[in-house]
């Protein structure tokens, strides 16, 4: 994702018409989901798609707007977003010369210069009625993206003084609009001003369920079902036991799916480098921890948790994840002995 620049504002290309990539998986619940989506686009109303990193909302925002058979045009939120970057800006000047020779002997020359203007994407999809996917939007500031409010409200964008344009561009009928967000807990995030979330539906997403997700790393990596099966309850047990800062996303398990795949690796932790290519894929996410026992403990635990789904050994428990469940769930991994033996683990 994100590889559409914000701040590539003035010298954004034409607007993209992009299609989802292939292998989109469309189940019975996300097939739901962009059911209701094209409803309510149809009707005018936008739709806001709220949820963590990685549970889906870009791909599933691509997916609806290419269906709705009207071009797509994807802008992602930026921190240093301004309003110039989504309608247009002044792009130099166009020069006309007129040389008149018309007596020999008298040359007049006349040079005009006209400030240019070139439109940015919200412009044009307003005048083309292009889809309009606003990933992340909460990352742009408000002042960026009050713009919206006389789009949606009105259907006419305000074009700036300096446009040499009409001032108000009559929004086409076929605009349709839909946006994705982190929730504002997520750091480099602004609270969605009162007004603009007024006028959209709100969506809230969380992670896939299991299904979904082995279905999904199986159609980006090529990898048989048992093996994404494996993959996908380590991530998921990993991202159940709280052990970390960040929580593990579907990309965790697409990455190491991906990587098995390419190498053409058996999935077990007798192999070095699958134990590897787990920490390096899943531990990142645990290295803040600024207690090195504690943190020794959760690398030995992502190291236990990847045999126990990999190659069947006992479910390990960490010390931090007993303090929040009061029943044992497997063996102590980074507990001091006699805690061990009062577990009392399944192994
Ligand atoms: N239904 C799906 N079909 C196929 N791939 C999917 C599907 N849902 C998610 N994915 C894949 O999962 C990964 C994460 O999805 P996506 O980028 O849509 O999540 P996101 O919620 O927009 O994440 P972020 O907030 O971090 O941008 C991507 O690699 C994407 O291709």
């Amino acid at each position: 994702m994100n590889a559409f620049d914000p701040a590539q504002g003035p010298s954004m290309p034409e607007p993209s018409h992009r299609q989802p990539r292939s292998g989109f998986v469309e189940n019975e619940r996300i097939g739901e989901l962009a059911n209701r989506m094209r409803a309510y686009l149809r009707a005018g109303i936008p739709v806001h798609l709220r949820g963590p990193a990685g549970c889906g909302k870009t791909s599933i925002a691509m997916h609806v707007a290419s269906t709705l058979r009207r071009p797509v045009s994807l802008v992602v939120g930026d921190k240093n977003m301004t309003t110039a970057d989504l309608v247009g800006t002044k792009s130099g000047y166009q020069t006309t010369r007129v040389v008149d020779n018309f007596v020999n002997s008298v040359t007049k020359v006349e040079e005009n210069a006209v400030q240019g203007w070139q439109d940015h994407r919200l412009t044009v999809a307003c005048r083309e009625g292009h889809t309009f996917v606003y990933d992340e939007f909460n990352r742009s500031p408000a002042s960026a993206n009050n713009i919206f409010l006389g789009v949606l409200e009105e259907r006419v964008l305000v074009m700036p003084s300096h446009s040499k344009r009409e001032e108000y561009l009559k929004v086409h009928p076929g605009f349709a609009l839909i946006l994705t967000s982190n929730p504002t807990e997520y750091a480099g995030t602004h609270t969605v001003q009162d007004a603009l979330a007024d006028r959209m539906i709100t969506i809230d997403l969380d992670h896939q369920d299991r299904e979904t997700e082995i279905d999904v790393t199986l159609s980006r990596s090529g990898v048989s079902r048992g093996v994404a099966e494996r993959i996908v309850d380590f991530v998921r047990a990993y991202r159940q036991s709280g052990a970390y800062d960040q929580p593990p996303t579907l990309r965790a398990s697409i990455m190491i799916a991906k990587i098995i795949e390419a190498g053409s690796l058996e999935l077990t932790m007798r192999n070095p480098l699958i134990e590897r290519i787990c920490a390096d894929v899943l531990q990142a996410r645990c290295g803040s921890e600024k207690d090195p026992k504690r943190r020794a403990a959760r690398s030995d635990f992502l190291t236990a948790l990847a045999c126990h789904h990999f190659d069947g050994a006992p479910r390990p428990v960490l010390e931090e994840e007993m303090a929040r469940s009061s029943k044992p769930v497997g063996v102590a991994v980074g507990v001091p002995a006699p805690e061990i033996a009062a577990i009392g683990g399944t192994a």
